[in-house]
């Protein structure tokens, strides 16, 4: 870059800095890298597509005129991708102005805590929160539905909390309901027992933001699905923004109608993976600054190798030794951290799968019971989970197969064979079989 060019655009960025909210500012701005110019354009460099499309719809008139403001000219921007890695295709849904709707703000259910500014960046979830912002920047303006999917822990609900706050600070008079969709369901069943279904309606459709978390558990429960499938096209059709998050992606879902399946695709899909070991020292580094304290780095990062695939525990890790060190007057180090952490990780250490814990964990994926996945009942939709339920048993644990057989409801152990070959044969050409598969793993070797 040369002399000229850095200087002219730390100028701009200064005047840029004023205009935005700092999140904003940070997101799209501050990814800009100025690549050269001459005397009608600037080109810059930006990280991928996503950006590119946010910087040329909503920030290009404001960094033209920053520029102008300290050249007096008028450039052309031209902006190119540095790195793309981002493959995703938006579908961009018409612009509309929103109505004004009567406030009736229910952001009690938002925890003040889970904002962008506490959300800390890294590979593993930088374009869900890019998404995130986008759709909090300009809601049902851009990408409608916006679905964020990941594994537990992983800051889900955290930006759908962020997003919720970060619309009513601009907008307090937007209507904006987080819901799980465990709520969801329950409220919808007690509406139907006391006759309230009209209130219920009037609740979920008349909202500017919906915001359901977990919405995976609504497969299988037909009434639940009818329902939503309403609310989603009432708000979709007045140009209301939704979000949805999930353990999975919408064609992972099993048992999830298509006409939903079909419409959670529309917008947005936004994937947060397991954080780096970076990103996890940043995120305890913040919390430990959060708490005014000044941990040495060497007890963050034996927090950091021992703690891999959930934020959540991550943080519950910290926060123990916290405790643990303020309740014996002991220094922070790492000895304490392994003292204080011991339980917690020598159980993640040494659980064992066991059959129970596959079948917990399959039926819950396909939503049955653990009675129906023992049944007898030969319905595809039992007995395909069934089939991956030995497959695994097989697979994970050390269990004979007349063992398995018995635990899956007295079979014969030529049963637990057919099943074990029948998924092995169909992972090698079906990918859907085998992302499932994997998924299952990951979440029984989770647990
Ligand atoms: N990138 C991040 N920066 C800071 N804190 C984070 C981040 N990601 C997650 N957290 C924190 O980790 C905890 C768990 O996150 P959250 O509840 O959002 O996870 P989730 O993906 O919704 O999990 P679940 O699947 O259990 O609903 C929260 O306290 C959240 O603030």
């Amino acid at each position: 870059m040369s002399i000229q060019l850095e200087e002219l655009w730390n100028r701009t960025l200064d005047i840029i800095k004023n205009e935005l909210t700092e999140v904003s500012y940070n997101t799209w701005i501050k990814s800009i890298t100025p690549m050269s110019m001459d005397d009608s354009t600037i080109q810059l460099g930006v990280p991928n597509n996503f950006t590119k499309d946010i910087l040329v719809g909503r920030y290009n008139d404001l960094i033209i005129n920053s520029i102008k403001s300290t050249t007096s000219k008028t450039y052309k921007l031209d902006f190119i991708i540095n790195t793309d890695d981002v493959v995703i295709e938006p579908k961009k849904t018409k612009v509309k102005i929103q109505d004004n709707v009567v406030a009736n703000v229910l952001s009690s259910s938002l925890n003040p805590k889970y904002k962008f500014k506490s959300f800390v960046i890294g590979n593993s979830n930088r374009f869900a929160h890019a998404a995130s912002l986008a759709v909090a920047e300009s809601p049902a303006k851009a990408y409608n539905p916006l679905f964020i999917y990941g594994g537990v822990g992983l800051g889900k609900t955290h930006l759908m909390h962020a997003i919720g706050q970060y619309i009513l600070d601009n907008n307090p008079n937007s209507n904006v309901v987080y819901v799980s969709s465990e709520k969801f369901t329950n409220e919808l069943i007690n509406s139907i027992k006391d006759d309230k279904n009209e209130e219920f309606r009037n609740r979920y459709r008349n909202v500017d933001v919906l915001l359901i978390d977990d919405i995976q558990f609504i497969a299988g429960k037909e009434r639940t699905q009818e329902e939503f499938f309403h609310t989603f096209n009432t708000l979709h059709d007045a140009n209301k923004q939704i979000i949805l998050s999930s353990d999975r992606p919408p064609k992972e879902i099993p048992t999830l109608e298509d006409r939903l399946r079909s419409r959670f695709e529309w917008g947005l899909i936004a994937d947060i993976a397991a954080p780096d070991f970076e990103t996890r020292i940043a995120i305890l580094r913040k919390k430990a600054d959060d708490e005014k304290l000044d941990i040495d780095n060497d007890v963050l990062v034996y927090i950091a190798k021992q703690i891999k695939a959930n934020i959540r525990e991550l943080e519950g890790a910290l926060i123990r030794l916290i405790a643990y060190s303020s309740l014996t007057g002991k220094d922070m180090s790492v000895d304490l951290a392994m003292e204080a952490l011991k339980d917690i990780i020598s159980n993640k250490q040494s659980k064992q799968v066991t059959i129970e814990l596959i079948q917990d964990i399959v039926s819950s994926y396909y939503s049955l019971t653990i009675e129906e996945l023992k049944s007898s009942r030969r319905t595809r939709s039992i007995s395909h989970p069934r089939q991956i339920a030995m497959y695994l048993s097989r697979k994970l644990t050390d269990m004979s197969l007349p063992k398995i057989g018995e635990e899956f409801g007295g079979r014969d152990h030529t049963t637990v064979i057919h099943a074990y070959e029948k998924i092995s044969t169909n992972i090698k050409i079906d990918q859907n079989l085998e992302n499932i598969i994997n998924d299952l793993i990951k979440k029984i070797k989770q647990n």
